[in-house]
């Protein structure tokens, strides 16, 4: 949508007022007696109420009703949606997804949350540890509906067409080549336009930070200032034939009826809102010497478990850039990690993998040995080495995790993308020994 605002910053102290009601955002005091405009204060809390300061987030909204005016929840149906990470046994094999499907309009009507699809996973929401990556393929608009993740965070990366998301802070559209973040909690409601198709990385307990920078400096990878914030929208609207609130509570959806619309927040304040951030903005640091440097490299944001410099998931890019090593073979090593590598493709040709579409996935589980195919080595082993542009007009980008993650019956079974052939791509691979070698 044109025409819309943002704020610039990464957690920044924002505040914002729909400027249709100049003044609603209360002045020296979150809860005065009776807010300006006859709102309501309701605080959202992103946050032990005791946490460092560095890691405390809330933010104050001032509304026309406050979200505790609902009829109970009920249970609903998850259709593909699972945090059930035993559905299946366990299969350490390399694995490969062709593009998920996304359903035509014309036979079935399918909105951002009946579209949601677990690909894989671990860890529980109860604990507030762990991750789950989920495929959304949709086709419709969510109307008078909402929904709220009680169980963590969603960072959604759009493949194939725009959405405009609506949330309690205010709207954003995110484009394929954007990213969202949907913080534990915040109530959004997705419009599409057209056959819709993304990847989303949640994450239970804890909340996505810039990595540091270390000797790098001050500036460079995701700068701070390219991440957009929503400005204060609302609506105050009455909706007589209910509009359902649906939330993802311990891995199930429960949803509830209420007679007005969630995003009636005329003013906020706070750090805790949801953003998203263009990956053309991604300042890439890389080697200029030889050999190639780790992929931590390519960090976006990531979700600091406890353990120092352990992710609960890091969100990783691989953009466009010069590759300029001398005496390298510059692609992908060959490897095996003890971090699980869930792999997608937004747009282009990943440099180490013929076959890997758009739209499609990989998973390299922990210890699962993984790296370029037959031709992606031999081409480069014998390439002289100029300065030369890699993955121009692509877009890669993995979700590592210290998890080992688990597959869900639909991942493995009922979507039915699974390319079986998969590991052929490195059975040619020759053996090059030669025992007689000298150095020349
Ligand atoms: O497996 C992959 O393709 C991802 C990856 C890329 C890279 O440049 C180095 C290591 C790595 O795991
Ligand atoms: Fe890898």
């Amino acid at each position: 949508m044109a025409g819309l605002k943002y704020m610039s910053g990464f957690g920044n102290e924002f505040a914002s007022e729909d400027p249709r009601c100049p003044g609603s955002l209360p002045e020296g005091q979150n809860n005065p007696q009776v807010c300006p405009y006859g709102l309501y204060a309701e605080q959202l809390s992103g946050s032990a109420f005791t946490c460092p300061r560095s890691t405390n987030k809330r933010s104050w909204l001032y509304r026309i009703l406050p979200s505790v005016r609902h009829k109970p929840f009920t249970p609903m149906s998850c259709g593909d949606l699972t945090e059930n990470w035993n559905e299946v046994e366990p299969d350490p094999n390399q694995l490969r997804w062709k593009p998920f499907i996304i359903p035509k309009s014309s036979e079935k009507k399918v909105d951002f949350i009946s579209g949601l699809h677990t690909v894989c996973g671990a860890g529980d929401s109860k604990s507030r540890n762990g991750i789950a990556i989920h495929m959304y393929t949709c086709n419709t608009s969510m109307t008078d509906k909402c929904f709220q993740n009680a169980d963590g965070d969603f960072l959604i990366v759009p493949q194939q067409g725009e959405i405009l998301i609506t949330t309690e802070f205010g709207k954003m559209m995110v484009e394929p080549n954007e990213i969202c973040v949907i913080q534990q909690g915040m109530r959004f409601s997705v419009d599409v336009f057209g056959e819709t198709r993304g990847y989303i990385l949640e994450v239970f307990g804890a909340h996505f930070e810039l990595p540091d920078l270390g000797p790098i400096g001050a500036n460079g990878m995701a700068n701070p200032r390219d991440f957009q914030t929503p400005v204060a929208w609302y609506e105050d609207r009455t909706v007589a034939t209910g509009y359902t609130v649906v939330n993802k509570y311990q891995g199930k959806l429960f949803s509830c009826q209420q007679d007005f619309s969630p995003f009636n927040v005329v003013a906020w304040h706070g750090n805790y809102t949801p953003y998203k951030y263009n990956l053309e903005n991604f300042m890439v640091i890389n080697c200029v010497a030889f050999d190639h440097a780790d992929p931590s490299i390519f960090t976006v944001l990531t979700a600091k478990s406890t353990r120092p410099g352990v992710a609960i998931a890091d969100f990783v890019i691989f953009p466009p850039r010069w590759g300029v090593a001398d005496h390298t073979f510059r692609p992908p090593y060959y490897h095996r990690n003890c971090m699980s590598e869930f792999m997608g493709l937004i747009k282009g040709h990943y440099e180490a993998k013929e076959g890997f579409q758009p739209g499609g996935a990989s998973l390299h589980s922990i210890m699962t040995p993984h790296g370029p195919d037959v031709d992606c080595f031999e081409k480069n082993s014998t390439a002289v080495l100029k300065p030369e542009r890699v993955a121009e007009g692509t877009m890669a980008f993995m979700f590592e995790s210290s998890f080992s993650m688990a597959v869900t019956k639909w991942g493995l079974d009922t979507c039915h993308r699974l390319d079986k052939s998969y590991y052929k791509c490195w059975e040619a691979l020759k053996n090059h020994f030669n025992p007689n070698w000298k150095p020349n």
